[in-house]
């Protein structure tokens, strides 16, 4: 065997063991043990990194500053007219899904992230300062529901709305609606300090603004969110405004009331409950049972490092290798989709843990981490030939397949229901949207942002029965092996015609011409026929 390391260059080599003091590894037969290889590797030769594909954020858009109450004073003007400025909007919450990121750990340990609060206006009409804003940065293929949101300007307007339905003079009063004689909430308003409390009686008092929003809130998405992240967002999004500041006293100047001593205190951000599911995007999906020699496989096609171990549950963690591709002159072209005319330079490939029988019964493993293959286009099964019977090992995977598939009909189904439900209930206009206050033009941070449309895609699920799929039967190397191989050749085969159900049991699963590749990984024999199958997998033409 050849101890050329594919990966030298790419990341520092591990110190070469001595032969004497290197840990005996079991079960390895037909190799030589002591020659680590990149598909072979010492056991601190593999990348560890943190991840995480699921976490709950709550998120609050920052709440605006206070109105100012203040007078113009000048050498012979002692009591010069209202100059208060107004409260700065409070800052935004943005999204944005980057190459860079892979994993959701960061964020699940943050937990709450919450946007600036907008300084309070000034005198001399200066206005408040923005507040700050949150840009969140997930991985590509991360999708983000809503849970919950409290949206203080809407549960206000919905108040007011059920008030004047009754016809009730109540529309200022008290939540209780009891207090009819106060007019003004005093919570809502900011008093001059020096004032006395009888120049604050609420009978000259003016009514209390409708509640308003930035303009900027009109490209939020609609509520419920639910979106998909799946191409990196060149601009980011807007999850949640900040919500707008109060009035400076010169807009509460009347005939009656020359020198207002009160401004509007700033409204109260919007604050969301929302859920961040990544399911990785690859073009491969591999599916195997525990120590099936799936990472070795991905060893031998890619640089990647992912931990190998003669053991179950070796990999805890999706891995995702690029297979880069040199041969420029066949190269095929991406079939579907925007890319459809661009050859393919490159594709990717998942590995992930091991699944066993019963893993929709949460043995093992579980079901959970087949949500980063269920979007590859081509689905790749590893089965080890050395196994007692690798026809039932395939049914028994396929079988487990199945059972997350209707899994995740279900809950498309539910959800939608969800979505639907949310919106008959959700406090909107006929477009969909609050109204927004044309007088409210608070000025966003970057006019980039407000150009930035809401580009994310609607969750969709593919039926994962539907893909195409192959099979590449490892550890071919090993004795005895050729009966097995020809058993799972006449099964394929038998699947291909029609004459043999299709092992995931769907009517209309993909059958059309099933690959099946004998490969030593460790040796990396025969490894360097899978990439013209999935090419021509992914080309969605047969090159036959
Ligand atoms: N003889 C032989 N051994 C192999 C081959 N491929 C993998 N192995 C060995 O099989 C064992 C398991 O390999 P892994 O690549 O970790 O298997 P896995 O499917 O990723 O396992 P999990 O991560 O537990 O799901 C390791 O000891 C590998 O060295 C092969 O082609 N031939
Ligand atoms: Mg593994």
């Amino acid at each position: 065997m050849p101890s050329t390391d594919p990966a030298a260059g790419c990341a520092p080599r591990p110190a070469r063991r001595q032969s004497g003091d290197r840990p005996p590894r079991p079960g390895r037969s037909g190799y030589d043990p002591e020659a680590a290889s990149h598909l072979d590797p010492t056991p601190d030769a593999y990348a560890a990194t943190p991840f995480t594909d699921q976490c709950t954020l709550n998120v609050q858009a920052g709440p605006g500053g206070h109105g100012c109450v203040s007078f113009l004073r000048e050498k012979f003007i002692p009591d010069g007219p209202a100059n208060g400025g107004d409260g700065g909007t409070g800052g935004n919450i943005f999204i944005q899904a980057v190459r860079g990121e892979t994993s959701l750990h960061k964020l699940a340990r943050r937990g709450t992230l919450k946007a600036g609060r907008g300084k309070n206006g000034r005198g001399k009409g200066r206005g408040g300062e923005r507040g700050e804003d949150v840009l969140i940065q997930v991985p590509v293929g991360t999708i983000i529901r809503e849970i919950s949101r409290h949206d203080p300007v809407t549960e206000e307007w919905k108040k007011r709305r059920q008030a004047k339905a009754m016809g009730a003079d109540a529309v200022f009063g008290d939540e209780d609606g009891d207090d009819k004689s106060s007019k003004w909430r005093r919570e809502k308003w900011l008093l001059f300090p020096g004032g006395l409390p009888r120049s604050f009686t609420a009978a000259d008092f003016p009514a209390l603004p409708r509640p308003r929003r930035s303009n900027l809130s009109a490209s939020q998405p609609k509520a419920p969110i639910s979106l998909d992240l799946d191409s990196p967002t060149e601009q980011p999004l807007l999850l949640a405004a900040g919500a707008v500041g109060g009035l400076g006293n010169p807009h509460f100047v009347t005939k009656s009331i020359t020198r207002p001593k009160f401004a509007t205190k700033g409204e109260d951000g919007m604050s969301l409950q929302i859920h961040l599911e990544l399911k990785i995007l690859a073009d491969v999906g591999l599916v195997g049972l525990p120590n099936a020699g799936k990472s070795t496989l991905l060893r031998s096609l890619t640089k990647s490092r992912t931990r190998v171990g003669n053991w179950a549950f070796t990999t805890l963690q999706p891995n995702v290798g690029t297979v880069v591709l040199d041969d420029f002159k066949t190269r095929p072209f991406r079939g579907t989709g925007q890319h459809a005319s661009t050859p393919i330079e490159s594709f990717t490939i998942a590995d992930i843990p091991g699944l066993i029988e019963g893993a929709h019964l949460d043995k093992g493993l579980g079901l959970g981490f087949l949500r980063h293959v269920e979007r590859a286009a081509v689905l790749g099964f590893v089965v080890e030939l050395s196994t007692e019977d690798p026809v039932t090992t395939l049914k028994s995977l396929w079988r487990e397949v199945g059972q997350y598939e209707m899994i995740r009909e279900m809950e498309t189904h539910a959800e939608s229901e969800r979505r639907f439900d949310g919106r008959r209930d959700s406090f909107e206009d006929s477009a969909g949207r609050l109204p927004v206050d044309s007088k409210d033009v608070a000025e966003p941070h970057d006019a980039n942002l407000t150009r930035s449309k809401f580009k994310g895609s609607p969750i969709r699920f593919q039926a994962i029965s539907a893909k195409p799929w192959f099979v590449i039967s490892t550890k071919a190397d090993l004795p005895e092996t050729q009966d097995n191989f020809t058993k799972l050749q006449q099964y394929l085969s038998a699947v291909e015609k029609g004459d043999a159900p299709h092992p995931g049991g769907r009517k209309n699963a993909w059958r059309q011409k099933i690959h099946l590749i004998p490969v030593s990984a460790i040796k990396a024999e025969g490894v360097d026929r899978i990439v013209p199958a999935v090419l021509e997998l992914l080309d969605g033409r047969s090159t036959n």
